[in-house]
């Protein structure tokens, strides 16, 4: 068995050794919770989602004042493959969409006061055609892990990962089957909405490319490497920087979940900061959250991706913490308290 590259040890390590939540300052969420005009738990997962602030913000007062929402844009060879319904261009195309305040996300940031930074990557060089070759060499996939680490730079309050990048189900796909096994039809969906027969080159490329790379995909990051993307790569970056810079996360969409699943291969732990905003109409969704032990927060049907579940998640997160900072107590507002 090939030994890891070394261009992979600052990433290992920092996945290996993450800090704790802070369980005093989720105490001391709850003890004001306790206190406020409602039946205890009656907020359900919005008290849950205060607590998770408190805990990977290591704050006693979690803020919101911060939060940001950010897309990973990147193109991809296999796109060759005949894998999308909408042609590689319109990664760019999005981009500028994304930049111009038209897209969807731009207008749920908009509307509720998130900050939206696009990370665009080397759009004019697309990965390799995993069918034919590596996705990326080790050197690039770290360096780019490394690129996706200034995503924290701006110290949010919050980070939602989000992607654009055409063809990248099927790379999602392919790192699924890959992490838990099964062919390619057990985790591709209709992405960008290809018909039957798309549908079936989707599980035809990720075979070939399982078939080709067999013998490299023995790590996590080689898995990345070979099969991944890009935004892949960057989202993964962000994710463990954010742990480290105590900013918890929110995750999108499939593609962005297999950021979280290659973490969570090297070590479970290294994704408890992390909430998963939605589970998305892309059907393995379900599926590869259910390997990390994992829900979405939200079922809405949605299988946009940039962002926009996770997006939708903080706008439930920033609810949550305004109940909780500005609710009454029983005590100011003269109401009983529980009989027993
Ligand atoms: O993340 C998801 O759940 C998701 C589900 C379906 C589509 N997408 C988005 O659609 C693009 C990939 O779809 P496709 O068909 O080109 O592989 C990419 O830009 C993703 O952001 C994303
Ligand atoms: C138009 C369009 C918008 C998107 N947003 C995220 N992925 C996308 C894919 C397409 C095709």
């Amino acid at each position: 068995m090939p030994a890891l590259n070394p261009a992979y040890a600052d990433i290992v390590e920092l996945l290996v050794a993450v800090p704790e939540g802070d369980d005093a300052a989720v105490a001391a969420v709850r003890q004001r919770d306790a206190q406020l005009t409602k039946p205890p738990g009656s907020l359900g997962k919005l008290e849950e989602l205060v607590e998770f602030l408190a805990r990977w913000q290591h704050r006693a007062k979690p803020r919101l004042a911060n939060p940001m929402v950010t897309i990973f844009a990147g193109n991809h060879g296999v796109t060759a493959q005949g894998v999308s319904s909408f042609p590689q261009e319109v990664t760019a195309q999005m981009v500028a969409n994304f930049t111009n305040g038209g897209a969807a996300i731009s207008q749920i940031c908009a509307l509720h006061e998130i900050n939206l930074r696009v990370f665009e990557l080397a759009l004019e060089l697309p990965t390799g055609d995993i069918t034919r070759e590596a996705a990326l060499d080790d050197q690039m996939c770290a360096a780019t892990i490394a690129y996706g680490m200034e995503a924290v730079a701006g110290k949010p309050d919050l980070i939602c990962l989000g992607e654009m990048g055409i063809g990248n189900t099927t790379v999602a796909a392919a790192i699924n089957a890959a992490l838990y096994g099964g062919t390619g039809a057990d985790w591709v969906g209709r992405g960008t909405g290809v018909d039957d027969a798309g549908l079936a080159r989707k599980a035809d490329a990720v075979d070939r490319a399982l078939a080709l790379h067999a013998g490299a995909l023995d790590h996590p990051l080689s898995i990345l490497a070979r099969l991944g993307g890009r935004e892949i790569c960057a989202m993964l970056g962000a994710l463990v920087a954010a742990r480290h810079q105590k900013v918890p996360v929110i995750i999108d969409g499939y593609v962005a979940t297999t950021a979280a699943a290659i973490a969570h291969a090297i070590n479970p732990a290294s994704i408890n900061h992390c909430l998963f905003g939605h589970v998305s109409a892309e059907t393995a969704h379900g599926k590869a959250l259910a390997k990390m032990g994992q829900v979405g927060l939200l079922d809405l049907g949605l299988r946009l991706g940039e962002g926009s579940g996770a997006a939708l998640a903080a706008v439930m997160a920033k609810t949550a913490l305004h109940l909780h900072d500005n609710m009454a107590t029983f005590d100011s507002a003269g109401v009983s308290g529980k009989a027993d």
